[in-house]
């Protein structure tokens, strides 16, 4: 799936604009951004819920049609399952509506249901679970009929962590047979852990999109420097940026291009007069390239 160029306007306000990227078979894509960006905006518009000012959602090279959408499974920032509705039936007529014959879609609901904890529930209605179990269902909603891709609003929010690792395990059933999913979430720890790829919006603009390890290769050149003594002297290496010193530790940050070498040297030099015990390249987080992205 790949969205190009894609732009939404509100009366004279654009929440989203000229946004562009790609969403890889069987690979995890998290969708960053703070609130407001415009991440809910972009994924209502890749199902068709709201339609785009500018811009195409692609779907196999080609502009996705509806029969492609029906294949997708979606989880709504607004959710849409009914409160007052028994999950087992509400699931299965759900099913039965995404093309599954009436005993598949019963006996997938039951399964679903039974693999986030909820076998025993199935005659409750939805109101009566906890928000967090109300969550699991939500989720079961857009696995039904073995979506081909999976566009999740938010779907961790609420989920407590032994809810998020059944959930964890389901899409990883899903990314083995080879499905794109894309979800928005505010957990930066998550999706560091879950994604290859990742799409960062900033006022409704992409800021930052690529795998993981490319966002991290791009970032500073940055060094943890270890002395037995203060470790202040990294700030007497012209040229070298000091992050933080906190007593025999520093973090630099060292340009890229040709004086890296050179500055390296002068840093191991000076180093080893001072008592330096550890000088190591770190990776920056998700979490730092994050606030780098939308500072
Ligand atoms: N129907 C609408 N009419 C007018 N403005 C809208 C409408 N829908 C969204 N917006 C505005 O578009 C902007 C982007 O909203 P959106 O919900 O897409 O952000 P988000 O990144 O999903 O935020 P959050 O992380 O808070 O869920 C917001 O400023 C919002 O107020």
């Amino acid at each position: 799936m790949r969205v190009r160029g894609l732009g939404r306007d509100f009366g004279d306000r654009t929440v989203v604009d000229d946004l562009g990227f790609r969403l890889r078979p069987g690979v995890m894509t998290g969708f960053l951004g703070s609130n407001g960006a415009g991440k809910t905006t972009s994924m209502r518009m890749i199902m068709g819920v709201l339609e785009p000012s500018r811009g195409e959602v692609l779907w196999n090279g080609v502009p996705i049609t509806g029969a492609d959408r029906a294949r997708f499974g979606y989880m709504p920032e607004e959710r849409g399952l009914y409160p007052k509705q028994r999950i087992l039936d509400q699931l299965a007529y759900l099913g039965r509506l995404r093309g599954l014959e009436a005993p598949v879609a019963k006996e997938q609901a039951r399964e679903l249901l039974d693999r986030f904890g909820l076998g025993e529930r199935t005659g409750d209605k939805l109101e009566s679970l906890s928000l967090g179990n109300q969550q699991r269902v939500q989720i079961a909603a857009a696995l039904l009929h073995e979506p081909e891709c999976l566009i999740l609003d938010e779907p961790f929010s609420g989920l407590d962590p032994v809810a998020v690792d059944s959930m964890v395990a389901l899409l990883g059933t899903f990314l083995r047979r080879g499905v794109s999913i894309l979800f928005s979430s505010h957990q930066l720890d998550l999706v560091e852990r879950l994604c290859e790829d990742v799409v960062i919006l900033e006022e409704g603009r992409l800021a930052v999109a690529g795998t993981a390890q490319e966002l991290r290769d791009a970032g500073p050149l940055r060094y943890r420097i270890g002395s037995t003594r203060d470790a202040g002297w990294v700030r007497e290496v012209p040229g070298v940026e000091v992050v933080d010193v906190d007593g025999p530790t520093a973090l630099v940050d060292l340009p890229r291009g040709g004086e890296t070498e050179g500055l390296r040297r002068e840093l191991m030099t000076r180093g080893v007069d001072r008592g330096m015990t550890e000088f190591a390249r770190v990776q920056p987080s998700l979490a730092e390239i994050y606030r780098e992205a939308v500072r």
